[in-house]
């Protein structure tokens, strides 16, 4: 008797959340698991701010902003092992997580034409991913309500500011000092303010996404639960 083992069903899931829930660590680790492409959605936002900052542009300058949406080419890899992340073929995935662009990402991104562009460029990889068979976790802030509304499965991830400035500042190293600690709470707190308040395609829970609170939990134990509702979506 001969068996037919049938590959996964290529799912495309959504991964949502305000600053520092762990977006990109279980996007990351799970992909990875279950041999799933990924993609970093604020890492695109990022470079075409280090783009616009690297020439002068005025992040508050929306009318300069805006014309030069669809200057830089933007190119995302998207191995959960190795992401990568070019503008106009320069590796910028060191300088993007400076303090310069993190604190001009809010308002580059509230650009609505800048919006449009790197959504386009998300969703073609993400049709590109799901043609090939694999499937993609793709994170952001809006990719369950305007990026892939018809994504298979999505995720909101969640926790509290304390939480999320604590494992941001343990990150960085160093002494864990109250005034350190309080720095980083208003950084995250200032980020999705600006993030959930913009009129173009804001930050926001999708009404169909499960709401997944990371506060108490290990990373390993969110990739586990992300892992087994993707394992579940791709098996019915
Ligand atoms: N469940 C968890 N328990 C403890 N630490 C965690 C957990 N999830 C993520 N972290 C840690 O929290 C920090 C922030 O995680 P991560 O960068 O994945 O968040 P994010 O939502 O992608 O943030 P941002 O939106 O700012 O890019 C990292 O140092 C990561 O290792
Ligand atoms: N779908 C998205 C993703 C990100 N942004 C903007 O990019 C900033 C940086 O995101 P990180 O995940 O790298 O921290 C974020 O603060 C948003 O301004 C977005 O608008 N939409």
């Amino acid at each position: 008797m001969r068996t037919t083992v049938s590959a996964p069903t290529p799912v495309v899931v959504a991964i949502d959340g305000p600053s520092g829930t762990g977006k990109s660590s279980t996007s990351k680790g799970v992909a990875a698991r279950l041999g799933m492409a990924y993609l970093d959605t604020g890492a695109q936002y990022r470079a075409i701010t280090w783009w616009m900052l690297t020439r002068g542009i005025d992040p508050a300058d929306t009318a300069e902003v805006a014309a030069a949406a669809e200057k830089p080419e933007i190119v995302s890899g998207t191995d959960p092992l190795a992401p990568t992340i070019t503008v106009d073929g320069t590796d910028v995935s060191t300088p993007i997580r400076g303090a310069e662009v993190t604190g001009a990402v809010s308002a580059v991104s509230a650009v609505p034409e800048i919006r449009a562009r790197i959504t386009g460029l998300q969703r073609s990889i993400a049709a590109e991913a799901a043609r090939s068979g694999a499937g993609i976790v793709v994170e952001g802030r809006d990719i369950g309500t305007t990026v892939l509304p018809d994504a298979d499965l999505k995720i909101f991830l969640t926790a509290s500011p304390e939480v999320r400035a604590a494992r941001r500042s343990g990150e960085l190293g160093g002494p864990q000092d109250a005034a350190r600690l309080a720095a980083t709470r208003a950084d995250l707190v200032r980020r999705d303010t600006a993030d959930s308040s913009r009129t173009a395609s804001p930050l926001a829970r999708a009404a169909d996404a499960v709401e997944l609170d990371t506060a108490d939990l290990t990373l390993e134990q969110v990739i586990e639960r992300v892992g087994a509702m993707i394992e579940e979506r791709r098996s019915a």
